[in-house]
């Protein structure tokens, strides 16, 4: 045994190990974040100290407090202006004026990899840092969502719409409300696996219209905001044997589930080499992708399944959303769904709005129902992230249009915007929080087209926007031109608006959801 006094000297020691390494740890802290905040060369562009300092501050915001980062930015906008540091690294700009020349297709910028690594989804077009990787691997999947593709995938809508049609009568024969927002997540999801995948989802087809995946996409979504922070989380569940996630209770384990059953379909294409597999007689989007002349390397298993990822996720939780805000909006305005409605009639006769599904061909051209998806769009902002872009080549001068102060940004910086702050600015949008689709009639609709980025701008802009528009010319003309349908009791607006950014918005978490009533 060690005498008394040896034992007093080593604890002596090691406490005096602790104290020096702690010491240390704090002095380098404050000198970086001293450095931070008067030093860098962001230092002249104003925001919290504490924003300026650690990117902790974000972090509480947006992963503990899950996606409030927004409201945040939104208060620093009021304080301190048009552009305001929000981390040590990034500037966000809420000038409407700079959003065509941010977000613009002359500009070769780069995506911030630290703010699309959230989902751990590299390999995807969505995630692609550079601007000439993106642009050889988004060409396949472009062409296929081109404006005249859409005559093509219309059958494959109407497959789908009929099933939409046919639960929607059903509940109204059981007098049962139909749960929408899991419906028209569930809609999209079809639509886009049918589309994109060997094997399609049919999640309609299911009992709870597919809840089970709408409640996957939400947890994913809000459980990845700490990949962002905490790198390699998504990674690490994902190499994570699956009864050991099965301990971590059943939240983690659906999610690896499912991220596994998209893993699967890039199997299966893999396998198949891009030849249709069951009785799909149309072209599928990821053996399309697989087929082209796209080099050996982007056609590799965490590739492919990193598309598949981003496809069901992107074309149906922003589609989906949409239609709950459109789908609320009109039920919630008498005035509204009676002219909607008095269109739907003028336009078809009886038998064909009862027999068939109304076709995005004959919906198309009606322009009140295009002024309320259009409202619907601006309104819901289906992505509500802040989209940050870097210039790796040279720096930027941002030119405030409202002060005419110009601030230099050095290269490499990531400079963000948001579309909601632009589709919420009351001095471009009056009102902007009420729903008035006369703002995307006439003269009107020239004047507001403008300020008008649901589906993003420049090369990085949304390349499911035709597919998007159709399917939600052809939900709200199909639920309004064939159905009476009515908001369920106690559901209200609060249960559709948006409480957190998760790059897409989510509503609260005790939202009600937009279940409606079909009469008679
Ligand atoms: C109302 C529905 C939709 C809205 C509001 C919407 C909005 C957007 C926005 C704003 C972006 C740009 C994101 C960024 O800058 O990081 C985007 C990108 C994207 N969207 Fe959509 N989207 C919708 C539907 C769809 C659908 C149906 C698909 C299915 C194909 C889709 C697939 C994508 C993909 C793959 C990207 C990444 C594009 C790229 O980086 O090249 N979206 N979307």
């Amino acid at each position: 045994m060690a005498p008394f006094s040896s034992s007093i000297l080593e604890l002596y020691t090691s406490l005096g190990l602790v104290a020096t390494a702690s010491l240390a740890f704090i002095t380098y802290t404050i000198t970086l974040y001293a450095y931070r905040i008067y030093f860098s060369p962001l230092s002249h562009i104003p925001g919290p100290k504490l924003a300026a300092a650690t990117r902790w501050y974000e972090f509480y915001y947006d992963a503990i407090l899950v996606g409030k980062y927004y409201e945040q930015i939104e208060q620093m906008h009021k304080k301190y202006g048009p552009i305001v540091r929000i981390t040590p690294y990034e500037v966000h700009i809420n000038d409407p004026k700079y959003f065509n020349e941010l977000y613009n297709v002359a500009k070769k910028l780069d995506k911030d990899p630290w703010y699309y690594s959230w989902l751990s989804r590299n390999g995807s077009i969505f995630a692609t840092i550079d601007a000439d990787h993106h642009k050889l691997r988004s060409s396949v999947i472009k062409r296929y969502f081109s404006t005249a593709s859409i005559s093509r995938i219309e059958p494959v809508l109407k497959t789908h719409f009929a099933v939409f049609c046919r639960r929607l009568q059903e509940c109204r024969e059981q007098k049962k409300p139909i749960p929408l927002s899991d419906a028209y997540r569930s809609l999209a999801v079809d639509v886009i696996t049918d589309l994109s995948v060997p094997k399609s989802y049919n999640l309609l087809e299911t009992e709870d219209f597919g809840a089970v995946h709408t409640k996957f996409i939400g947890n994913m979504t809000k459980f990845s905001l700490a990949n962002r922070h905490l790198l390699y989380v998504n990674d690490i569940l994902m190499a994570t044997p699956r009864w050991v996630v099965g301990l971590q209770g059943p939240t983690p384990l659906a999610i690896f589930d499912e991220l596994k059953r998209q893993e699967a379909q890039a199997v299966a294409v893999i396998e198949n080499q891009g030849k249709p597999i069951g009785s799909k007689s149309f072209p599928v989007i990821m053996n399309e992708v697989y087929k082209s002349d796209l080099p050996p390397e982007e056609k590799v298993l965490r590739r492919l399944t990193d598309e598949i990822a981003i496809l069901i996720g992107a074309g149906s939780e922003t589609t989906g959303a949409t239609m709950e805000t459109i789908t609320y909006h009109i039920l919630a305005n008498p005035p509204i769904l009676k002219q909607l409605k008095e269109e739907l009639e003028n336009s078809f006769s009886s038998g064909e709005a009862v027999d068939d599904v109304l076709s995005y061909k004959v919906l198309e051209p009606l322009p009140y129902l295009n002024a309320c998806v259009q409202e619907g769009l601006r309104l819901a902002t289906g992505v509500s992230g802040r989209l940050p872009r870097i210039n790796n080549f040279q720096p930027t001068t941002y030119t405030s249009s409202q002060t005419g102060k110009a601030y230099h940004i050095p290269k490499g910086t990531p400079m963000s915007m948001t579309i909601r702050e632009l589709h919420y600015n009351p001095d471009l949008f009056p009102d902007p929080t009420k729903f008035d689709p006369v703002r995307w009639l006439g003269d009107e609709r020239l004047k507001n087209e403008k300020w008008f980025a649901a589906f993003g701008r420049g090369s990085r802009s949304c390349v499911g926007l035709n597919l998007a528009r159709a399917e939600l010319l052809m939900v709200v003309g199909n639920l309004f031109g064939k159905f009476n349908v009515r908001l369920a009791d106690g559901v209200d607006r609060s249960d559709i608006e948006m409480a957190h950014d998760c790059f897409a918005p989510f509503v609260k978490s005790d939202s009600k959801g937009l279940n409606v009533d079909v009469l008679e």
